[in-house]
């Protein structure tokens, strides 16, 4: 195990053995709902003109720390009931503090909504989310009117220095290192008194499906949005009405789950999962299907099996870049090479997940290379070992997969599954056992 960055525990780490699979999987699970459908339907509830529902939400460290930001802001926003959460906006005010954790999420979409409260927010989270890219934002917001100490100029810790409304107007960001930079400015937007016009100038945004999630929810709840023209959104001022959000279970949290059918010639279902989904389901079943499973959506909910082969793939993996850790676990298990890229803006994610992703596998004996971009993976045996998740909960169920087929993978840390999924070790050890 390596380290990355300066990091400090703020829990004790719990080491894990990986559970090796005897036989192929067979599970239907219920897993939580979507960690982004969450975060977005908590921040547009509280920037509503009335209370609002969150149906089965996600339970996990980001999207408690989404409630306890909004929260100390001044919105009332009840987790008490694991089914529902309700939300009744109030006005927001400082000072207050919002920690940010890991969270993404968090750290893009509350500060551009801290700009309508009064008063000074702060915002910081773990020592690692300080070198996560915030510049862009800090930017966009001071060129809408919001007033920002940021003493780091691109990082946390940053105070939003409220005046209770935003200008608002045209912007151009460089959101190549993150489509929440343009998700939160999108987000608050229709508050703001002139609405937004973002324009984005730079390489490639990554994540696309996560900016249509951002419109389609809007949308959903009153505001006016164009995101005709490419790289082009524009979202009209106007209310943002309260309503009941159903939170559909998480794509991107399932996919280690999804992906133990692949490695083990099994199948897993994931119950609950809507006819229409806001999730990327197409892009993951091209995916897993190039790689040997097969996908189909059926009463029962979504089903992944596996055939018993395992396939390389070259990828670009833009659109799906949260998925880069589990699948390149696969592909270091497949019977051919692969190659990911379009994702070098994962380096600033929960870590540097190219280089983590590269050190880790290497040491369970895998041949994983960096590439400016991506990474190329040449399948090899591999060895039992401790594998590093550098505070990632991608890394851990990257790690899990892994171990599904190798002896003794003691991955450091897995109490950082909390970030998205806490029950992530119980629930897989009971679908590699047979009991879920
Ligand atoms: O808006 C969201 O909910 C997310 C957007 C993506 O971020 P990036 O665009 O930074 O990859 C994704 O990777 C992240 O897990 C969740
Ligand atoms: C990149 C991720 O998270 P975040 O929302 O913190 O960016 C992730 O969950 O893979």
């Amino acid at each position: 195990m390596g380290t990355v960055g300066n990091l400090t525990a703020t829990r004790a780490p719990q080491p894990w053995t990986a559970p090796k699979a005897t036989d192929p999987v067979a599970a239907t699970l219920r897993l939580p709902g979507s960690k982004s459908l969450t975060a977005r339907a908590l921040v547009l509830s509280a920037l509503a003109g009335g209370p609002s529902t969150l149906t089965r939400p996600l339970r996990a460290r980001d999207t408690e720390l989404m409630a306890g930001g909004l929260r100390a802001m001044g919105a009332h926003v009840s987790t008490s009931d694991d089914q529902q959460w309700l939300v009744r906006p109030h006005r927001l005010v400082g000072p207050a503090h919002v920690d940010v954790g890991l969270a993404g999420t968090v750290m893009r979409f509350v500060p551009p909504a801290a700009g309508l409260a009064e008063g000074r927010i702060t915002f910081d989270g773990d020592p690692q989310a300080r070198s996560r890219p915030l510049g862009p934002l800090i930017g966009a917001l001071r060129s809408l009117g919001v007033r920002i100490d940021a003493p780091g100029s691109g990082s946390l810790p940053l105070a939003v220095l409220g005046s209770g409304r935003v200008t608002g107007g045209e912007v151009v960001i460089d959101a190549s290192a993150s489509s929440q930079l343009v998700s939160g400015l999108l987000l608050a937007a229709p508050r703001f008194d002139r609405g937004v016009v973002v324009r984005h100038v730079g390489p490639p945004v990554p994540s696309a499906p996560h900016l249509r999630m951002t419109t389609r929810m809007l949308r959903a709840a009153g505001a006016a949005v164009d995101d005709t023209t490419p790289d082009v959104w524009v979202v009209e001022p106007g209310p943002l009405t309260g309503r009941g959000w159903e939170i559909e279970p998480d794509l991107s949290g399932a996919v280690p789950f999804f992906a133990a059918a692949l490695v083990t010639g099994g199948q897993v279902t994931l119950g609950g999962w809507p006819h229409s989904s806001a999730q990327p389901v197409d892009r993951l079943r091209e995916l897993l299907h190039a790689m040997g499973g097969e996908v189909a959506v059926t009463t029962d909910g979504l089903t992944v099996r596996g055939t018993g082969r395992l396939h390389g793939l070259d990828a670009d993996l833009s659109d799906v870049s949260e998925l880069t850790p589990v699948l390149t676990a696969l592909a270091v298990l497949a019977d051919s090479p692969s190659r990911f890229t379009g994702v070098a803006h994962i380096r600033g994610h929960e870590t540097d997940r190219l280089s983590a992703l590269a050190r880790e596998f290497t040491a369970i004996g895998a041949n994983v290379t960096e590439l400016v971009d991506g990474l190329e993976i040449r399948p090899q045996p591999l060895r039992g070992g401790a594998f590093g998740t550098y505070h990632d909960h991608r890394m851990a169920h990257a790690a899990a997969v892994a171990g599904l087929v190798v002896d003794g993978i003691e991955v450091d840390d897995i109490g950082c599954t909390a970030k998205t999924m806490p029950d992530f070790a119980a629930l897989w050890s009971a679908m590699v056992t047979g009991s879920s």
